[in-house]
Order: C-alpha cells, then sequence, then structure tokens
C-alpha cells in the first residue's frame, strides 16, 4: 500500500503511537473490569473483596479451623497476627494468598459458608449432613448394651461416659438455640469427641458438592455474607467498607481515565504531526516535480489535475495517514486486548463475539460492495469540476462577450452534479452504516444478556462479570467496525496516493545534460543557430517544425513571420528548450542548448511569450523576476527600453505600485510591455519575442524596435510577428507555412522572390508602401503559380 510506503521516515513517530495507543488501550478495557468489580464486589460484596478478612476474631477463626485439616488450619493461623487485647487478629499473609482462587481462599471459603450455616443454625436432623455421620439423637439412640459396657477396660468406659457427657451438654445447648445445631453445640460435639473434625471436613465439601455447578459463586458468596457478618461483630460499619471500597476504585478508574485520556491526546498530536509533515512533504516534493515539467508533461495531465493532485489529492492522504494512525492501528490493538480479557473471563460467551463479528462483516462487506466503485470515481469527478470551474474563470470575458453564461453555467452544473451524484450515494449508503451498527450491536447486547443471564441464575456468572463482557464484545465490535469503515475510506486516499505517485513518477522530458558544457568565455557570444531543426508534438502523428536552418548574431534581429498555425511560437519555444527539438540542433554560442545547464541557457535567453503574464506582488517585483542578479538601474532601463517607463511613472506608486494576481489591473499593452522590460531586465544574449508586439499600438511598436536595436548589441533578437512593419526592418526574416521554411532573406528580397511574404505583406501594406509596381507583384505572384512556391 503507498499509504505505508509514506511513513518511511516517521518510523519513530509511528512506535511513539503504538506505545500510546497500547497505553490508552489498556487503560480503557481496564475500565469495564472495575465496573465488574463495583457492581459484583461493591455492591454485591459490599466491598468485601476476599473471603479471607483483613481482621478476625480469635474465637471465630478456632471456630472455621474445626472445618479444616489440620495442615489447612495451620496455614491459615499463620497467615494471622496473635490476637490483641480485644481478641482480634490481623491478616499479615500475602495478597495473593487472598486473591481468587488464591490458597487461603479456597482454605477459608468452605469453613465459612458451613459456619454461616450454624450461625443461623440448622436443624438437628441436618446434622449428618454437615459432620456426615448420624445426628445426636441418633447417636444417643445406638447406647451399648449392658453387656457390651461389661466387656469394656476402664479408659474405654471413662471416654464412654465423657462422650455420654458431651452429647447431654450438647442436647442442653441445642435445646437453648431452639432445637437447632448452632456453632456452639457443634463445637461442643467436636471438643467432646461426639463429631471428628475429619467428618466435618468431609461433610463441608459434601455440602459444595451437593450445590453442583453453582457450589463456587454460593460457596463465595455465602463466605462473604460470613466475613460482613464478621465485620459486623467486631463492629466495623459495613457502609465503611463499602464506601472505603467503592472510593478506592473511583480513584483507579478515574486514574485510568485520566492515563487514557492524555494518551489519547498524544496519539491525536502525534498523528496529526506526522500527517501533516507527510503532506508538507509530499506538497513540496510533488510541485517542485511539476515546476520542472516541460509543457508536454503538463499538458499531459492537464493544469486542472494537477491541482487536483497537489491539493486535494495530498489532503486526501493526509486524512488518511491521520486515520490510520489513529484507527488502523489503535483499532487492531484494541481488538487484540479486548479479547485477551474476554477470554480471561471464562463467561462461556465468547461465541456471541463471532457471531457480532460475522454480523457486522456482512453489513460492512455489503454497503463496501457498493460504495467502492463510487469512491475511486469520487477523485475524477473532482478533476472535472476544478477543470471546468478553471477553464471557464479563465474565460470568463469570452463567456460573456458571447452571452454563453447560462451553457456555461450547465457545463459547470452537469460536472458538479456528477460528482454530487457520487457523493449523494456514497453518503446515502455509509448513513446506514452507523444505525446498522448499532442495531447490530443492541442484537449482540441483548443476546449476551438473554444467553448471561441464564448463567446468572444459575450462579455461573456473576452481574458484573456480563456487564464487563458486553462492554469488551462492545469495543471488539467497535475495532472491527473502526478498522472496515476506514478500510472504505482508505481506497480513496490509495487513489490520491496513486495520482501523486503518477505525478512524482512522471519524467520531465526536458533534462539537464548528462555532460554539461559551457561555451568560452572569450568565445562567440549571443549568437543563435538552427541547424536543420524538425519538431513533432508527443502525440502528433507528424512534424510541426521541419528543416529549419539559420543563424542570427548578437546585434542582429531575426523576424519570423507566416499564416497562423504555420508554427512560429513552436519553433522560438524550442530556444529556451520549453520543448526538445526531434531532430537536429540548436546552438548556443556553438554550444547544443541540450549540452546547457538549463538554469545556464535560462538565464541567457529572455522569452517573452505571447500571453504577457504577470504575477501578483509590485511592478518591481515583477521587474526583478530574474533574481537578485537584476539590479535597480537594469529594471529602469528594462522599463525605459520596453516604453513602458511612461505608464509606471504614472501609476501611484511608480515601481512600488502594486499587480494583481495575472496583472490583470493592467491593460494588454501595458502588460506585454512589462513582460518584455521583464525579460529585458536580466540582460539576456538571446530575446525571444513570441508576437509580443501584437497588442502594441504602432507608435510604441516603432520606438520600441529602435530602443532595442539601439541598446541590444550584445543580443540576437528573435521577433515572432503578425505585423510586417514589425519586422520589415530585421535582418534576416524567416516565413514558415506548415512548418517549413518558404522564405528566407531580408525584407526587400522577401518581397521579390517569396509569394507567401509577398501575400502577407500584400495584405497589410499597399503596393506604393511596399514599394512595388502592379506588374512587379504579378510577376511574384506567377512565378509562384509557376513553380509552386518560390524561396
Ligand atoms: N501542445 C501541442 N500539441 C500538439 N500540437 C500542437 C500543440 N501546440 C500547437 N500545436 C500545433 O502545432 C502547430 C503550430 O502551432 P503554433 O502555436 O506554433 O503556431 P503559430 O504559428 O504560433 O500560430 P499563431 O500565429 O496562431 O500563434 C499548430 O497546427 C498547432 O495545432
Amino acid at each position: 500500500m503507498r499509504i505505508i510506503k509514506l511513513f518511511k521516515n516517521h518510523i519513530l513517530a509511528l512506535f511513539v503511537a503504538i506505545g500510546l495507543i497500547v497505553i490508552s488501550c489498556n487503560a480503557d478495557l481496564a475500565l469495564p473490569s472495575f465496573m465488574s468489580e463495583i457492581v459484583d464486589v461493591g455492591i454485591q460484596q459490599g466491598g468485601i473483596t476476599s473471603p479471607v478478612p483483613d481482621t478476625i476474631r480469635d474465637d471465630s477463626l478456632s471456630d472455621l479451623e474445626l472445618f479444616m485439616t489440620k495442615g489447612d488450619a495451620k496455614r491459615v493461623e499463620a497467615a494471622y497476627s496473635k490476637a490483641d487485647r480485644s481478641g482480634i487478629r490481623t491478616y499479615i499473609g500475602s495478597e495473593e494468598d487472598r486473591g481468587d482462587e488464591g490458597a487461603l481462599t479456597n482454605i477459608m471459603s468452605l469453613p465459612e459458608t458451613a459456619a454461616l450455616s450454624l450461625e443461623q443454625g440448622i436443624d438437628a436432623s441436618s446434622m449428618s449432613d454437615m459432620t456426615g455421620e448420624e445426628s445426636s439423637e441418633s447417636a444417643g439412640a445406638s447406647a451399648p448394651t449392658p453387656e457390651q459396657m461389661a466387656a469394656m477396660t476402664p479408659e474405654e468406659l471413662a471416654a464412654m461416659q465423657q462422650k455420654a457427657q458431651a452429647a447431654a451438654k450438647m442436647q442442653e445447648q441445642i435445646d437453648a438455640d431452639g432445637g437447632k445445631i448452632t456453632m456452639k453445640s457443634m463445637r461442643i460435639a467436636v471438643e467432646g469427641g461426639l463429631v471428628e473434625r475429619s467428618k466435618l471436613v468431609e461433610g463441608a465439601n459434601k455440602m459444595a458438592d451437593e450445590m453442583g455447578s453453582m457450589s463456587g459463586s454460593i460457596v463465595t458468596q455465602r463466605a462473604i455474607t460470613y466475613v460482613q457478618q464478621e465485620y459486623k461483630a467486631q463492629g466495623i460499619s459495613p457502609s465503611d467498607v463499602q464506601n472505603s471500597y467503592l472510593a478506592s476504585t473511583s480513584v483507579k478508574m478515574f486514574s485510568l481515565c485520566a492515563v487514557s485520556l492524555v494518551a489519547t491526546i498524544l496519539t491525536g498530536a502525534v498523528a496529526s504531526h506526522t500527517a501533516c509533515t507527510i503532506a508538507r512533504d509530499l506538497r513540496r516534493k510533488t510541485f517542485n516535480k511539476v515546476m520542472h515539467f516541460s509543457p508536454a508533461e503538463v499538458g499531459k495531465f492537464s493544469q486542472a489535475s494537477l491541482i487536483t493532485r497537489c491539493t486535494n489529492d495530498i489532503q486526501q492522504i493526509q486524512m488518511a495517514t491521520t486515520l490510520f494512525i489513529r484507527m488502523v492501528m489503535m483499532a487492531p490493538i484494541m481488538g487484540i486486548v479486548a479479547v485477551m480479557r474476554v477470554l480471561a473471563t471464562h463467561t462461556g460467551l465468547e461465541w456471541t463475539i463471532g457471531v457480532a463479528v460475522i454480523a457486522v462483516s456482512a453489513v460492512v462487506g455489503v454497503l463496501m460492495g457498493l460504495t467502492m466503485p463510487k469512491f475511486k470515481k469520487m477523485q475524477k469527478y473532482v478533476d472535472r469540476v476544478n477543470l471546468v470551474a478553471r477553464e471557464i474563470l479563465d474565460g470568463i470575458m469570452p463567456i460573456r462577450a458571447f452571452g454563453r453564461q447560462e451553457h456555461e453555467l450547465e457545463r459547470f452544473d452537469e460536472a458538479s452534479c456528477d460528482l454530487m451524484t457520487t457523493q449523494l450515494f456514497t453518503n446515502r449508503a455509509m448513513s446506514f452504516m452507523m444505525p446498522l451498527m448499532m442495531f447490530v450491536m443492541n442484537c449482540v447486547t441483548v443476546l449476551i444478556v438473554w444467553t448471561g443471564s441464564h448463567g446468572v441464575s444459575e450462579g455461573v456468572m456473576q452481574v458484573g462479570d456480563m456487564m464487563a463482557f458486553i462492554s469488551y464484545t462492545m469495543q471488539i465490535v467497535m475495532a472491527f467496525m473502526i478498522l472496515t469503515m476506514v478500510s472504505v475510506m482508505l481506497p480513496r486516499a490509495e487513489v490520491a496516493a496513486e495520482r501523486v505517485d503518477e505525478v512524482l513518477a512522471t519524467e520531465s522530458s526536458i533534462k539537464e545534460p548528462r555532460a554539461p558544457k559551457l561555451p568560452a568565455a572569450d568565445g562567440v557570444h549571443g549568437q543563435l543557430e538552427f541547424r536543420g531543426v524538425s519538431f513533432q508534438y508527443p502525440d502528433a502523428r507528424q512534424d510541426v517544425i521541419g528543416g529549419v536552418s539559420f543563424t542570427v548574431h548578437a546585434g542582429q534581429m531575426l523576424g519570423i513571420i507566416g499564416s497562423t498555425g504555420s508554427g512560429k511560437s513552436t519553433l522560438v519555444q524550442l530556444i529556451p528548450r520549453l520543448y526538445d527539438v526531434t531532430g537536429g540542433q540548436i546552438l548556443l554560442d556553438g554550444i547544443d542548448v541540450r549540452d546547457l545547464p538549463l538554469s545556464e541557457l535560462r538565464r541567457r535567453v529572455g522569452y517573452i511569450p505571447q500571453q504577457g503574464m504577470l504575477f501578483s506582488g509590485t511592478v518591481e517585483s515583477n521587474l526583478k523576476f530574474a533574481g537578485k542578479s537584476v539590479t535597480d538601474e537594469d529594471m529602469r532601463e528594462a522599463a525605459r527600453i520596453a516604453q513602458a517607463s511612461d505608464f509606471i511613472e504614472e501609476r501611484e506608486g511608480g515601481f512600488a505600485s502594486e499587480i494583481s494576481q495575472g496583472g490583470s489591473n493592467v491593460s494588454g499593452g501595458q502588460r506585454q510591455r512589462l513582460s518584455i522590460a521583464r525579460a529585458l531586465a536580466k540582460r539576456p544574449e538571446v530575446v525571444v519575442f513570441d508576437d509580443s508586439f501584437s497588442a502594441l499600438d504602432y507608435k510604441t511598436d516603432a520606438l520600441l524596435r529602435e530602443e532595442l536595436a539601439r541598446t541590444q548589441k550584445d543580443a540576437a533578437l528573435v521577433v515572432v510577428a503578425q505585423r510586417i512593419a514589425t519586422i520589415m526592418h530585421a535582418d534576416q526574416i524567416i516565413v514558415l507555412d506548415e512548418g517549413a521554411v518558404v522564405g528566407q532573406g531580408t525584407h526587400e528580397e522577401l518581397l521579390r522572390r517569396c509569394p507567401a511574404y509577398l501575400e502577407i505583406a500584400q495584405s497589410q501594406l499597399s503596393a506604393r508602401e511596399l514599394g512595388l509596381s502592379e506588374d512587379e507583384i504579378a510577376a511574384v505572384m506567377d512565378g509562384s503559380a509557376q513553380e509552386g512556391g518560390v524561396r
């Protein structure tokens, strides 16, 4: 993917962003488990986190130990401090031992459950449940016969007596407790040897087994209730315990929120900075490339498309790179962390995530299938709108003059409607995305609640766990959704990146020479030579210029004339290498222009295009466009030669007066004169006037030519003109017809031997002005008819 390649120089930023995303995802995803704890522990367990209490009365601990093996009882003893003066023992063991599944948690939960039952009192008839043996009454019923007693040793008799006393004492206690067996009576039974400790442990385990699949959560719940009662008995208020738990959990949650907030803000900042930097670099690179394109490459892409590529396309890329960091990278991290946490919940509801992901994929798949082709077309439509808008704005004058506003508006509307229809379609389709996603998410929530509530009622799941599961599932679905939504947007950016890449990959047909050469300092200067030059436009089938040869020396003027479309502009554009010749050679001071460094060539050639184009700024900034080498003196002298001084001085601010974009606040003739002055100010060796006198009145034209002849002794002048008067005094005139030279010589020579020239001349000047008689004209024309055109 092209977008990924753009991060080549921003690897560090990517790693920083990944680190921040991991932090924020972990912080975000830790919140549901805290929420689950608030529900399960904070609300349902009154803030008691473990069946292993922080403090316990010595007596209570001894009671619990009755239901433990000796080994376990020893371990529990070691985990509590010695009893203080009020008989309270404090937990000094590890937090790990009292966590979920911790060793002490497992040891103490069952005894606590049994103790709780005994606190509340159990029916004497259920004694066997607790001890795994017969009840005390049935124990009494199995009293030995006198024969059996006679056979007993004195020790056995004493033990029997002791048991009988214990049984009686126990019975008394049971009666006192309203016929219920309580912890007190149970202690008497154990201490009196009526019940063996191991039997109590077995009984407690049996009781847990009978609870079946729910045993785990019920035992925990009952053990927690026992701890609550134990705290109460110690005088600790349950609401204090709960509030302190809720407060500490809230602080933790708040801290996590703060961490997530900071990490997310920083990720956003890193993403924006990286995306903006990438866009800026890309814009610079692309624009730099465009600046070096020859008109051929500009024509290949079209100006409007190049503008869209440098602006809108790069904007798309910038958005995509931001999205890439903030969403594409975040979503998988979020998804993975959420899946890990979901798997850790062991709720058995993992399959619902599969259902959710399939449902989301189906929705996104359908929407993507519908919108993708349209997204790809969108950039082309943006291009078209730009192109039409540009064309209309450039040609607003003729459009008004011809009253074609309505028609052009329709043309613009057509382009705009195509874009609108596509955008409307994609937006409509995408507007289904969110509601459908919400629908899927809500259905999944209902599914989880439905299945989860069964788990809760069966005691295999806690409400908080279910809530956390819902949150994690939503995060996973969201992550998946974000990824797919971004994957809808990324192809559009990918198309944009492809279009920008196309520009970057295009090499300008005008290349810098491999082995640049410079004319010798003491060699010829201001000499331009065409040697059999021919030229064909890149996509054209035939040459527009064929076999043109001439030489102009410094101080000389070459005029080029011909009908429209005869190739005059094309010919002179070959001099500053706006295009390269396809045949022959152009030499400047004896060096092929393709061997001169481009900057050197363009410094030596002053080219004044047909359309005078000025830049926004001042008259001065335009005249000094060639750079710092142009002094104030050069500027003023150039303006004077170009016959521009007068009108510049008349403007408010003179040389410092404002020029609007494109030179729209000066007249066509003034624009041409400023363009001429701009070219002359850099003191070129060859000055090329591409029909640059067309907007000048005859008087100014004549004055300008006079000045040029007087001042430009070191430069060769190449003047393309439509008017005979502009070039009739040139040292040499070339007459072009369909790219071929049909006449070459001075004005006088051409009048007498070039019918094409004579025809143009006749159309502009009278026979008297030309100094020719009607007969002479007829003779030239006849010659042309006989020879089919004379040179
Ligand atoms: N970029 C181009 N690609 C292909 N053909 C072109 C291109 N520019 C000009 N031509 C063709 O080349 C020929 C010469 O055009 P050119 O502009 O040089 O004529 P011209 O003599 O300067 O005309 P005018 O006097 O009207 O300015 C014309 O037939 C024109 O259609």
